[in-house]
């Protein structure tokens, strides 16, 4: 397996909720990609899970993007790079927009050496 040049780009939109309960914009997940990169409108609303299952709302700042690894990384990486489960809650009252571009790897075969 190896690094094309092939990124998968999306755009997407979380509705502000209607109610004050929360409202999941995104299940919990890792990515499957090399890496993901994502921007958005300054409008929080993405979570990444830290130790004993804590949540933390990330906040990205002006011009600025969150850079997460993939499985894909972890596995080239022998594990030495984490992934991180994120997910997408939706609380506020502004839509949410975001653009998340995946680096896709080549399809193949690959070996991992597995160290968890
Ligand atoms: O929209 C976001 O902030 C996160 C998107 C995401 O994690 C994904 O599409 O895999
Ligand atoms: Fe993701």
């Amino acid at each position: 397996m190896g690094v094309s040049d092939e990124t998968l780009v999306r755009l997407i939109k979380y509705m502000a909720p209607l109610t004050r309960d929360y409202e999941r914009g995104l299940h919990a997940h890792t990515d499957k990609s090399i890496s993901t990169i994502i921007f958005d409108n300054q409008v929080s609303g993405l979570e990444i899970e830290v130790k004993d299952s804590q949540w933390i709302k990330l906040s990205i700042y002006p011009s600025s993007f969150v850079f997460v690894v993939g499985d894909t990384l972890k596995a080239w990486s022998n594990g030495r790079l984490k992934v991180v489960n994120h997910r997408v809650i939706m609380n506020g009252y502004k839509n949410r927009l975001s653009i998340a571009t995946f680096a896709i790897p080549i399809e193949g075969i690959y070996q991992n050496k597995s160290i968890d």
